[in-house]
């Protein structure tokens, strides 16, 4: 299912529908995916309907249930809104910066399970740092749990950021991490809207596929 590339993707729409037909078979084609969104110019007219930030942290914003295969969303990073260290569930995890940038690290997994009784003191942290990305506009960036683990910010303190994420299969929670002591908790993870609608809290759980 690769032709419909060569005719471009043109808006927020042919990038929908062209995911919707890239994730009808059970195989996962990560780089015709990754080529897919990294095609789409962004175009704010497109999904500032979607974009809605919070003061005080990111918001997770669904954009589509992709018929209950993946989960598209809009994140919305206010000035110095950063993510926990964390997995991403033993799915695809495809990011895609639509305005602004952001930073990426990456971790290696915490070698040995985490230890109260033994926790390292001293600054090396129990989460080995591998590398550290700034994501610029438009450029996708894909990672799943055999690569490790991630911090995602907008280091900025004067521009918002927006990213473009589709998570194959959904999730409704991830492990995060203690960068210095490696303790894994899971964390919830929710939508502050629903298909561009800000919905009270009870709505949020039942989202049924479009
Ligand atoms: O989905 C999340 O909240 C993590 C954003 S970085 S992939
Ligand atoms: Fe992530």
């Amino acid at each position: 299912n690769e032709p419909r590339l060569k005719y471009g993707i043109n808006t927020l729409y042919d990038l929908m529908s062209e995911l919707r037909r890239a994730f009808e078979t059970e195989h996962v084609n990560i780089q015709y995916v990754s080529a897919i969104m990294a095609a789409y110019k962004s175009n704010p007219r497109e999904w500032e309907r979607f974009a809605k930030f919070d003061k005080y942290r990111y918001t997770r914003n669904l954009v589509d249930v992709g018929n209950g295969k993946y989960n598209l969303m809009l994140l919305c990073w206010g000035e110095g809104h950063g993510s926990a260290i964390h997995d991403h569930a033993n799915a695809h995890c495809f990011m895609k910066m639509l305005h602004g940038e952001l930073c990426e690290t990456r971790f290696e997994w915490p070698e040995k399970e985490f230890d109260p009784d033994n926790i390292s003191e001293g600054e090396e942290a129990a989460l080995k740092e591998k590398g550290r990305t700034i994501l610029r506009q438009n450029q996708v960036c894909y990672i799943n749990d055999s690569l490790g683990l991630h911090r995602v910010e907008n280091v900025s303190n004067s521009e918002r950021a927006v990213s473009l994420h589709l998570y194959c299969p959904p999730f409704d929670s991830c492990s995060v991490f203690n960068q210095r002591t490696g303790h894994r908790s899971t964390s919830k993870v929710t939508f502050w809207s629903i298909y561009g609608e800000r919905r009270n809290k009870k709505l949020m759980e039942d989202v049924e596929p479009e």
